[in-house]
């Protein structure tokens, strides 16, 4: 795969656009910790198209922020190559800073300055007028709802205003393309909401491309068009939520039963009909009906669950209760390494390398 040549200007760039925004060919980082080689990224490889939003998943260390971070220029790649509107990170990172806002885990805000100034200063370093400045400021308080607080100093503002605060200077020069690393972790469900909001009205409205890693894997699977998973420093999926769900995971059908006997005799009944193997269903364990339950994973289980029923039926060994779940997008991680990536995220991380403070400066500015 060769990099999207851009032999356009930057003027043209801007009115001709080409299609793909992202591009990695075989992005790699390690970092040397004492004497211990870290495998952050390994072979990434990316073609995101203008106006796509992305999700990148993946647990704690998995290397999501490091290939923002070389996306995004703060990261100079140990090997590979990276292109953000066919400009090279490497060769002309100052044409890609222009294109993109990132928006990394740490605060941007200088704690002393006000809400409004601050802003304005982030306008002003991205080379645009005062006036200019002021109007998308104008815009952007509104639209995240810091208009209140823009006479307040940053270190005044809660954790979540700070974030959207964040926000805001990412988004101050319009960019084509959107680097977000995890933006609503801390905020309540309510900002979080409101966050997506301004992200999806965004992309419709100006066609944005948007880059975004997540832990809320319902944030990925409800507005992302394309999730990708990464774990231990690879790409191990990337599809359209639906799809991988469809093609990796499969529907949980769950069977109760009043004793331990049925569960038994029903295990053979259940394999007969699904072709699949039954797993107990650990949570089920409960003196009163169901005493036990039995869990396995089909395709189409809404059409197999009646089947189902039935051949239990007819074998005399009747259900106490059933239910269908749909998978989801941990269900599909679950499916490709065996381990929640839910339970993942909320421990202390899974590459086993120590988690250090980044040299880099985390900041665009
Ligand atoms: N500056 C650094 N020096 C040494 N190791 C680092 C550095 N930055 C990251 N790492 C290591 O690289 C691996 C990937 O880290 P990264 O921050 O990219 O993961 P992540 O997927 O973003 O995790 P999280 O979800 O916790 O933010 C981890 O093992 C981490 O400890």
């Amino acid at each position: 795969m060769n990099p999207p040549t851009n032999t356009q200007t930057d003027t043209q760039t801007e009115t001709r656009p080409t299609e793909t925004v992202i591009f990695a060919e075989g992005l790699s980082k390690q970092f040397q910790v004492k004497r211990e080689r870290v495998d952050a990224v390994t072979g990434l490889d990316l073609e995101v198209r203008r106006g796509e939003l992305v999700a990148f998943l993946g647990p704690n260390g998995a290397g999501k922020s490091t290939s923002l971070r070389m996306l995004t220029t703060l990261l100079t790649p140990s090997s590979g190559t990276a292109t953000i509107c066919g400009h090279s990170v490497l060769a002309d990172p100052a044409s890609v800073r222009r294109r993109i806002g990132y928006i990394g885990q740490g605060n941007s805000g200088s704690y002393g300055q006000r809400v409004r100034d601050e802003m304005m200063s982030q306008g002003a370093f991205y080379g645009m007028s005062r006036a200019a400045t002021a109007k998308r400021t104008a815009e952007l308080l509104d639209s995240l709802e810091l208009a209140p607080l823009a006479k307040r100093t940053v270190m005044s503002l809660s954790g979540g205003q700070k974030r959207r605060l964040d926000i805001a200077l990412g988004l101050i020069h319009s960019p084509e393309v959107l680097f977000l690393d995890e933006p609503s972790t801390g905020l309540d469900p309510q900002s979080r909401a409101h966050l997506w909001q301004h992200i999806l009205d965004l992309r419709r409205d100006h066609g944005t491309t948007i880059f975004v890693t997540t832990h809320y894997l319902d944030e990925a699977d409800q507005f992302a068009e394309r999730v990708m998973v990464m774990d231990h420093g690879r790409v191990i999926a990337d599809d359209t939520a639906d799809a991988l769900k469809t093609t990796l995971a499969g529907d949980v059908i769950t069977v109760g039963f009043s004793s331990e006997a049925d569960a038994t005799a029903a295990r053979t009944v259940i394999g007969e009909v699904t072709g699949a193997e039954t797993s107990a269903d650990p949570g089920s364990a409960t003196t009163a009906p169901p005493v036990t339950a039995l869990s396995v994973t089909v395709q189409s289980g809404d059409r197999l669950l009646p089947r189902l029923l039935h051949g239990l039926d007819a074998a005399g060994v009747p259900a106490v209760s059933a239910t269908l779940r749909q998978p989801t997008l941990d269900d599909v991680f679950l499916s490709l390494t065996g381990r929640s990536l839910r339970e993942e995220s909320a421990g202390t991380g899974s590459a086993g390398a120590p988690k250090l403070t980044p040299t880099e400066s985390e900041s665009l500015v």
